[in-house]
């Protein structure tokens, strides 16, 4: 019989359970696509939450702390572990070490999210909601949840990890926790119950009550024709097909999201001096981003004119809650439609801020940005391809929303600043070989190029908003 039983976290004290499995995660964690503190050794590893799922099988909440000195941090992670006498050559690629002390010395430990028996049976809570030690497992009431559906765990490129149940359902485990309801349940449950089709619906979700309360996965339909944005964008530019119908749709699909949102979630009236409170705060980062990437450096003065202009902006729009990390890759094309994923915000920013109400031009800043991607992450760039685009979304915009961003510059590029400003940020961290991309935008925004369709004169008019 394998070895499973001194997994209990019951019979074990959460020192000793750490005690062999920290020395293992110090090495697997900074190695993970999620894990936040790239670059940096974890220092000290705490365990916030054991729990037992099935034998042999434990859900974990590790806070780990990376880096040394004032260039410390931490985060909380999702680990599911599994642990085993012999590891079956499937679960091979799972694998993270072999425990040397502690409860579980000499067991194989590895991550049993990539093992179909513990993932099958995390559906299998889902489908029968209840309580598992401080886990709490919920469904919407109207869906019944077939049995049976295989796992698989998904190839992508992503932030969290997700499971695809029998190409019917995606389980969205969200890897770095937060305190607090996570924007991915909190704004699709909302847009779902306002009538909007452009959201996959949640329909089973779990969370933990204990030390403190936090949203941990997330259920939802599978489009499995499912195309993201940023591969059709690419295939265009592959290929010298156009996109601009589709970038119109995807302002149309935009628009209709935001007004579901507004309807959905209190507004907040527009002020002279929230406009400065925020035109502040992207100061702020740009100066904290050029002490990390010195790149930047040389463009501060510049970058720091679009936002001095915003903070003098007499009204904007109402701020409201928004998708807070639009791009290409938050979209998929399905049955000719654009659906919208992805509602966390971005990962690196405190929930509280993710969740605060902001501008609609944030997200539509989002997106300009990712034309602009798309468009300079190939050869030859193609920078009249991103502009049409950039125009076309923002008529499809205009059309269903009743303004039109572009006749709010100031607004506008301000908050595609702030945005190629995180994005410097993010791919200095995660993608260093992407850093050109943003620095390129960075190089034209500073230089007071401030039409909305990007650089050069601005692009003409796609449609008729
Ligand atoms: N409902 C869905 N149907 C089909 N594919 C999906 C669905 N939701 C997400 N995906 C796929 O999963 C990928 C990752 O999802 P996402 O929510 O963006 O995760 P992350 O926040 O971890 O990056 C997406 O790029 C998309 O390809
Ligand atoms: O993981 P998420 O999808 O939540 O978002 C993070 O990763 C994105 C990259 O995967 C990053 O997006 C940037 O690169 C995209 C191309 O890969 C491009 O379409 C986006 O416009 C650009 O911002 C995103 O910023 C980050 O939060």
């Amino acid at each position: 019989m394998p070895r499973t039983a001194p997994l209990h976290p019951g019979s074990l004290g959460s020192a000793s359970l750490l005690t062999s499995v920290a020395g293992l995660l110090r090495a697997w964690l900074p190695r993970q696509r999620w894990f936040a503190g790239k670059g940096r050794p974890v220092t000290e590893l705490t365990l916030l939450s054991a729990t037992e799922l099935h034998p042999g099988c434990l859900h974990l909440l590790v806070h780990a702390q990376h880096g040394t000195g004032t260039l410390s941090s931490g985060d909380c992670y999702q680990l599911l572990l599994g642990a085993r006498e012999v590891l079956p050559p499937r679960l091979i690629h799972a694998y993270i070490g072999r425990a040397s002390e502690g409860p579980l010395a000499g067991l194989m430990v590895y991550d049993a999210f990539q093992d179909p028996r513990s993932t099958g049976l995390l559906l299998e809570r889902l489908r029968n909601p209840g309580a598992t030690g401080p886990l709490r497992f919920e469904r919407d009431g109207q869906v019944t949840i077939p049995a049976g559906l295989a796992p698989r765990l998904l190839d992508a490129e992503q932030s969290n990890s997700s499971l695809v149940y029998g190409d019917t359902y995606i389980l969205k485990i969200f890897r770095r926790v937060q305190p607090g309801i996570n924007p991915d349940l909190e704004v699709p449950w909302a847009l779902v119950r306002q009538g909007c089709t452009r959201v996959p619906p949640p329909v089973a979700w779990f969370r933990i009550s204990q030390p403190q309360e936090a949203t941990l996965g997330v259920l939802q339909p599978f489009l499995p024709e499912a195309v993201d944005g940023w591969t059709l964008a690419l295939q265009s530019l592959t290929s010298g097909r156009d996109f601009a119908e589709e970038a119109y749709e995807l302002g149309r699909a935009t628009a209709e999201v935001h007004l579901a949102l507004a309807a959905a979630f209190p507004l907040d009236a527009p002020s002279r001096s929230q406009n400065r409170q925020l035109a502040a705060a992207m100061t702020e980062r740009l100066d904290a981003t050029s002490a990390c990437v010195p790149a930047v450096t040389p463009y501060v003065p510049g970058l720091r004119a679009a936002f001095d202009a915003f903070a003098v902006l007499d009204a904007t729009r109402p701020a409201q809650r928004i998708h807070g990390d639009l791009h290409l890759g938050q979209v998929l094309r399905a049955d000719m439609r654009w659906f919208v994923i992805d509602f966390e915000g971005e990962p690196a920013r405190p929930l509280t801020e993710r969740r605060r109400r902001q501008s609609p031009v944030r997200d539509v800043a989002g997106m300009l940005r990712s034309f602009d991607y798309a468009a300079r992450s190939r050869r030859p760039w193609r920078p009249a391809w991103a502009r049409r685009c950039r125009d076309a979304y923002c008529a499809g915009y205009a059309a269903e929303a009743g303004w039109d961003p572009r006749d709010e510059p100031a607004l506008l590029c301000a908050y595609e600043t702030d945005r190629a400003v995180y994005e410097v940020l993010y791919e200095a961290r995660h993608r260093p070989d992407w850093l050109s991309v943003p620095l390129a935008a960075i190089a034209r925004l500073a230089e007071a190029d401030r039409t909305p369709s990007g650089s050069g004169p601005p692009a003409p008019s796609f449609h008729n908003a």
